[in-house]
C-alpha cells in the first residue's frame, strides 16, 4: 500500500541479521484462556486476517440473527433508508478508541457502522509496507498489552471480540540517554530499574521510593477496578460501594499532578528533570503539568504487565479489532469520508460523507479530535459550553517530524535496546521542537518487520505545523531532508556511529504528513493542558452537548496514548450501551450525575 509522500532513498545489499529477539508469548485473561489458546497461536499478521473471521468469538444472539447487505448508502442527501431496522451507533474514524467504543457496542449486541476516511484501519496506530518493511505509523510502545488485572486493555478489547495477538515481552521499556551522561534504562523488573536509577542519585533514594510507591498505590487502585463508564451513575456508585478506599484514593489524585507530588519528596534538580522526561514521553509536557493518575498507570504498568509488542506489527491490532466487528454482524466502510455531522432539533442522527452519502444511527460517536468533531463536522451551530471549556484549558499539542528508515544490521550494537530517548546537552530543549528525540527499533523484537539483515528505525520528535507552513514544493522536500540528516546525525554521534551510510531506505513525515494521512486538525498530537492542569479534572468524558453526539479518542478522558483511548472506548460504548437500552441505566441519576461532573469540570 502506498501511502505516505516521503522523500526515499535506496540502497539495498542483503546481509545477515544478527539480533534473537525473545520468544513470542500469547496473552488472554484466564476466561479467555482455553476457548482461544489455539487460536492464539495462528491470530495475527496482514494475511491471515484478510477474509473470513478472526476467530470462533461467541457473537451476541442479535449479531447471530443479523445479515446485512453490505452498505451502499443514500447518494445526493435527503433520502433517507432504513438498514433493517437501523444503525445503533455509527463511528466516525477507526483510530483505536473508534474501533474499541465500535466493536465493544457490537459484543453487547449493537449494529455498528464504522466509517474510516483512509484506506485501512488504526489511525496513527496504522502501518504501512515499503520495500519488504512493515512500519508502524506511529508509537511502538505499547502499555496495556499483558495478560494480568484489569488495565490490560488492548488485550481485553482483541479478546473480546475472539481476536488474541500474540505479543514479544520488551525487557526494557525505554532506554533514556539524557544530558550529564545520565543513561538510565527503564527495566520491566521494578526493583532493577529502582537500583540503577538510584546509581545516580543515592542521595534521594529515600524520595525515589516515596515518589514511585505513590504512584503503585494509584495504579493499584485503578487496577482494583472494574472500568466501565465514570459518566454511567449504576456504575460508579457501585463501584464506590464495592471499593471505597480505591475510588476515594482515585478522586483525592484526580487533580493533582505528577510534578507536584515528585517535589514532596525530591529535591535534586536533575532528578526532577529526569521525572520530566518519564512524563514528556507520555504526555508531550513535562510532570508538573502531567495528570498523577496518567503517569502512575504508565510508570506502573510497565513493571506489572509490562511492555509488549505484537508479532507482525502493531497495525495487527486495528486490522485484528476491525475484523472482529465485522465478525460481530457490524459493518467497517473505507474511503468514507465524513464531511459533516447531521442534527435534527438538536439531535445527532447520523452523518454526510464527501460522495454525498448519508448514513443514519440513533447516535453518532466522532474518533475525530474535538477540534475536528466541533470545528469542521458540526456547521453552522455555536460551540457549545463544554467545547469552549475544554478548549480553555487545552491546546492543541505540537505534531511530530517522522522518519521511517530501513538500515543495515551490523550498524546496531548486539544490545540494543527496542526504545530510546535522546535528549544530549540542554534539559532546557526537552519541550523545544526538535529538541529530543525518540527511536523506536522495532525490529530488535521482531525481526519478520524487515528484510533479512535490516533493521527499522523509527524516529520521531516535536514539530508543529507553522515551521511547514508556506513553503514551495521544493522547499518543503528539501527541508525535510536537511532537518532529517540533521536529527540521523545527533542519533549519529550519540548512539549508532556510521548510522548515516547504512541506511537503506528513508521516508520523511512532517506535520503536513499527519494532518493528512491522520486527519487530524494541524496534525496535532492530542490536546495539552494551556497551563497547570488540575489533573484530569477539566478533561472531558464521552457525551457532549449535542444529544446522540459523542466523542471518544484522545480529546477525551483521561487523554493521549493507545491504552487510554482503549479506556475512552470501554467508556464510552457503555455510556451509549445505556442510552440505547443495550445496559441498566437511571435516567434521574443520569441527569444529577452529568450536571455534576459538568461543574466539576469547570474547576479545572
Ligand atoms: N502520533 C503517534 O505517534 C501515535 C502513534 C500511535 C498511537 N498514538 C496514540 O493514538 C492516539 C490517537 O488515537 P485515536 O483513537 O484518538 O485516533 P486516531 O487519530 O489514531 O484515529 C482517528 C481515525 O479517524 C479517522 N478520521 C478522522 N476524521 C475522519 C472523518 N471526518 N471521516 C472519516 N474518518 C475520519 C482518521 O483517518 C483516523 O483513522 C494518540 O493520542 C496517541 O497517543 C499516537
Ligand atoms: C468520576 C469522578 C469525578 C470521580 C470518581 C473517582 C474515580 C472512581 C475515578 C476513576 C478513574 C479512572 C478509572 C481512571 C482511569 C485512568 C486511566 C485508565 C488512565 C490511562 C492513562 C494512560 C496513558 C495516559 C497512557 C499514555 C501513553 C502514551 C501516550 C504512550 C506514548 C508512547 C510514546 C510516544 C512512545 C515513546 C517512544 C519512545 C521512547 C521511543
Amino acid at each position: 500500500m502506498s501511502n505516505f509522500p516521503f522523500l526515499s532513498l535506496s540502497n539495498h545489499t542483503p546481509i545477515n541479521y544478527h539480533h534473537t529477539p525473545p520468544p513470542p508469548t500469547t496473552f488472554q485473561n484466564s476466561n479467555f484462556h482455553t476457548k482461544f489458546q489455539s487460536l492464539a497461536l495462528r491470530g495475527y499478521g496482514e494475511s491471515k486476517f484478510a477474509s473470513g473471521s478472526c476467530s470462533n468469538a461467541p457473537r451476541s444472539a442479535k449479531a447471530r440473527r443479523r445479515k446485512w447487505v453490505l452498505v451502499k448508502g443514500v447518494v445526493g442527501g435527503g433520502k433517507r433508508v432504513n438498514f433493517g431496522d437501523g444503525f445503533d451507533a455509527i463511528v466516525i474514524g477507526s483510530g483505536i478508541g473508534g474501533l474499541v467504543a465500535g466493536t465493544q457496542l457490537a459484543v453487547k449486541g449493537a449494529r455498528v457502522l464504522v466509517l474510516e476516511k483512509y484506506v485501512i484501519p488504526g489511525g496513527s496506530s496504522g502501518f504501512y509496507h515499503r520495500d519488504g518493511y512493515t512500519f508502524d505509523v506511529g508509537s511502538s510502545v505499547m502499555f496495556g498489552f499483558s495478560d494480568k488485572g484489569n488495565l490490560n486493555l488492548i488485550t481485553q478489547a482483541l479478546e473480546a471480540v475472539g481476536c488474541p495477538m500474540q505479543v514479544i515481552p520488551d525487557p526494557t521499556t525505554v532506554h533514556f540517554h539524557l544530558p550529564n551522561n545520565l543513561s538510565v534504562r527503564v527495566h520491566k523488573e521494578y526493583d532493577k530499574f529502582i537500583e540503577e536509577l538510584t546509581s545516580y542519585f543515592p542521595h534521594e533514594k529515600d524520595g525515589i521510593l516515596k515518589f514511585y510507591g505513590e504512584c503503585w498505590k494509584i495504579f493499584n487502585a485503578l487496577n482494583s477496578l472494574e472500568l466501565k463508564s465514570l459518566e454511567e451513575p449504576l456504575y460508579l456508585f457501585g463501584q464506590f460501594f464495592q471499593k471505597p478506599l480505591e475510588c476515594l484514593t482515585l478522586a483525592y489524585y484526580l487533580p493533582q499532578n505528577a510534578g507536584a507530588i515528585a517535589r514532596k519528596y525530591i529535591k535534586d534538580p536533575q532528578l526532577l528533570s529526569f521525572i520530566d522526561a518519564e512524563c514528556f514521553i507520555v504526555s508531550t509536557v513535562n510532570a508538573l503539568q502531567t495528570p498523577m493518575i496518567n503517569a502512575s498507570m504508565v510508570l506502573c504498568d510497565r513493571h506489572f504487565g509490562g511492555i509488549n509488542y505484537p508479532l507482525g506489527g502493531v497495525g495487527g491490532i486495528a486490522k485484528s479489532l476491525a475484523k472482529g466487528l465485522v465478525d460481530q454482524g457490524s459493518q467497517i466502510l473505507y474511503k468514507a469520508n465524513v464531511t459533516s455531522i447531521i442534527t435534527e432539533q438538536g439531535k445527532a442522527v447520523g452523518v454526510r460523507l464527501s460522495d454525498g452519502r448519508e448514513f443514519f444511527a440513533k447516535t453518532v460517536i466522532s474518533n475525530a479530535t474535538r477540534w475536528d468533531t466541533f470545528g469542521k463536522l458540526i456547521k453552522g451551530k455555536t460551540l457549545p459550553k463544554e467545547e469552549e471549556n475544554f478548549q480553555k484549558v487545552y491546546v492543541k499539542a505540537p505534531s511530530f517530524l517522522s522518519i521511517h528508515m530501513g538500515v543495515k544490521a551490523e550498524v546496531l550494537p548486539l544490545d540494543t535496546d527496542c526504545h530510546h530517548f535522546v535528549l544530549e546537552n540542554n534539559w532546557t530543549n526537552l519541550e523545544e521542537p526538535y529538541g529530543s528525540i525518540f527511536l523506536s527499533i522495532p525490529t530488535v523484537l521482531d525481526s519478520s518487520l524487515a528484510p533479512e539483515g535490516r533493521h527499522i528505525l523509527h524516529i520521531f520528535t516535536t514539530s508543529s505545523m507553522d515551521d511547514w507552513k508556506g513553503l514551495s514544493r521544493i522547499e518543503y522536500e528539501a527541508k525535510k531532508q536537511i532537518v532529517a540528516d540533521e536529527i540521523i546525525s545527533r542519533l549519529e554521534k550519540k548512539l549508532f556511529p556510521g548510522l548515516s551510510s547504512s541506511i537503506d531506505f528513508i521516508e520523511v513525515g512532517t506535520p503536513k504528513t499527519h494532518r493528512r494521512f491522520l486527519a487530524r486538525d494541524e496534525g496535532t498530537y492530542g490536546p495539552m493542558p494551556r497551563g497547570i492542569p488540575k489533573g484530569l479534572l477539566g478533561m472531558p468524558f464521552n457525551t457532549t452537548g449535542i444529544d446522540g453526539l459523542y466523542c471518544v479518542g484522545d480529546s477525551c478522558f483521561p487523554g493521549q496514548g493507545v491504552i487510554a483511548v482503549a479506556f475512552s472506548g470501554v467508556m464510552c460504548a457503555h455510556r451509549v450501551a445505556a442510552d440505547i437500552g443495550l445496559e441498566k441505566k437511571s435516567p434521574v441519576l443520569d441527569a444529577m450525575l452529568l450536571r455534576l461532573l459538568g461543574w466539576f469540570r469547570t474547576l479545572a
